[in-house]
């Protein structure tokens, strides 16, 4: 018996993922087994040329109650997860020949080092003989569906969103999840091989609460307080049942937001600061993939129909395209993306160390910037609107280099996109696609505009 894998990366849910419902297909097909896992790459936890530590507190939290959340999911689907910590491009071949598996399906990514990753993983595997399918599945719409092709894709935002919607183009219907899954491999096969070869044998513990064979991980540990106490004031407090990361919770949060009828209000509300239902607060499923963006047009057509379409249901969809765009501008211009001159023939960047990190630490003397860097820190969540102003004073007024900021991003949202990140960067910089050549924030505006009463610098103690 031969084994298919399914390397979750940003698709951490069951339903609507076309890269599993394939593995589950090919393994059903075939009568082979199927196993699900997550690599945790320790790099993550490691300094980078910008940032202490690549993925903070808020986000490693987030992503462990993920891990959890999948697990239980393919629990009761009789099936585990297998969380694996190394290298993706070494421990999948091991992994591969341990099962003896003849296809490894993924979510494709087209950001460059995942994309490295994908290619190292898909040379080893014309060599060792296995299918290597990654499936392009994080959009709304699908590529091949556009009025052209991809490489045409309109560089300007509105040239794009304008053709899309005169062509009608619609996402496709979300994929249910699959009610069992194949068999895991048989324990034994599984077992010595990979302690043996990863060296981390104590992490791979056996759990006979479901029967043998079954397999599961030390998930990522959540980080402890106090790095990590509970924040009251936060605009998307993951620790509340609320807004539970996970699939579950990402489909209740999606319920409750169209059933209390809060798309008809976007619109006017979307720019706001303080609070949970100012936006819709999809992004951080989105961003582990715990929800798709079909799944939620599909709901959100459903709510339209039900209770009528306006100016608020309608800038949803307006959002998620921009979502679109940044995804498609990786695909077409792929690396030139994360040059220091972006798109541009711009000279580099100037940067200041020391004014970046009064920026990290919220210490710029600006109350309005200060309290967007507390509540960042403090939550790993910040509006569109307040990542805006940060962003545009690090780069336009303490002229920073703006891959330091995406990197601090990075590091600190817990719904961190790399298309969405790295795009917005390079448009408040003006270095992406935008037009007008880069957004600077007046910072005086924004407060009279956004917080006219000082509430939101008073919550976050800097006015
Ligand atoms: C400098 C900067 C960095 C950003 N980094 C990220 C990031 O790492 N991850 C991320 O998901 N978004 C990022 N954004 C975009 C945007 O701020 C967030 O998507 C939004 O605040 C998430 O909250 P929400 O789900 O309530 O959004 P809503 O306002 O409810 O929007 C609904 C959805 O539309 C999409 N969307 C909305 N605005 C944008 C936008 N400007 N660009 C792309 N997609 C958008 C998101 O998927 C969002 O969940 C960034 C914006 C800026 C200015």
């Amino acid at each position: 018996m031969s084994t298919v894998i399914h390397w979750f990366r940003h698709d951490l849910r069951l339903a609507d993922n076309p890269a599993l419902t394939r593995a589950v297909r090919a393994a059903q097909a075939h009568g082979h087994t199927l196993l699900p896992v997550y690599i945790w790459d320790p790099a993550q936890a490691q300094p980078t040329r910008w940032v202490p530590r690549r993925m903070g507190p808020h986000r490693m939290a987030v992503l462990a109650d993920t891990l959890t959340a999948l697990d239980s999911a393919l629990q009761q689907r009789g099936s585990r997860l297998l969380v694996l910590h190394g290298a993706a491009v070494s421990l999948l071949p091991r992994l591969v020949r341990a099962v003896q598996a003849v296809q490894v399906s993924a979510e494709a990514i087209a950001a460059p080092e995942e994309q490295d990753e994908a290619d190292a993983l898909a040379r080893t595997a014309r060599l060792e003989g296995w299918r290597w399918t990654p499936v392009w599945q994080s959009s709304l719409l699908d590529p091949p569906d556009l009025p052209f092709a991809v490489e045409r894709t309109p560089d300007v935002f509105t040239a794009f969103r304008q053709q899309v919607e005169r062509a009608d183009v619609q996402p496709r219907a979300p994929l249910p999840a699959a009610a069992r899954l194949p068999a895991l491999p048989p324990h034994d096969a599984l077992w010595e091989p990979m302690a043996a070869a990863q060296g981390h044998a104590a992490r791979l513990t056996q759990d006979g609460a479901h029967g043998p064979p079954l397999l599961c991980h030390t998930p990522l540990k959540r980080p402890v307080p106090p790095v990590l106490m509970p924040e009251a004031r936060s605009a998307f407090p993951y620790h509340l049942p609320a807004c539970a990361p996970g699939e579950a919770g990402a489909q209740d949060h999606l319920a409750q937001y169209m059933s209390r009828k809060l798309p008809h209000s976007y619109k006017h509300t979307r720019n706001g600061l303080i609070g949970v239902d100012y936006s819709s607060k999809l992004s951080p499923w989105l961003a582990s993939g715990a929800l798709s963006a079909p799944q939620i047009m599909a709901a959100l057509r459903a709510f339209e129909a039900e209770h009528g379409a306006n100016d608020g249901s309608y800038w949803l969809w307006f959002e998620l395209l921009w979502r679109d765009h940044f995804r498609l501008m990786h695909l077409k211009h792929g690396r030139a993306l994360y040059r220091a001159r972006g798109l541009t023939q711009l000279s580099p960047p100037p940067h200041d160390p020391q004014a970046f990190q009064r920026w990290c630490e919220a210490r710029t003397g600006q109350p309005l910037v200060d309290a967007g860097m507390r509540e960042l820190a403090a939550s790993g969540f910040l509006s569109n609107r307040m990542r805006q102003v940060v962003a545009s004073h690090l780069v336009h007024d303490l002229r920073c280099d703006w891959r330091a900021g995406a990197a601090w991003f990075e590091s600190q949202l817990v719904d961190h996109d790399v298309y969405s990140n790295q795009g917005n960067w390079l448009y408040v910089a003006g270095r992406g696609t935008d037009p007008r050549g880069g957004r600077r924030f007046n910072l005086d505006k924004q407060a009279q505009d956004h917080d006219p009463q000082g509430h939101y610098r008073r919550l976050w103690g800097t006015a």
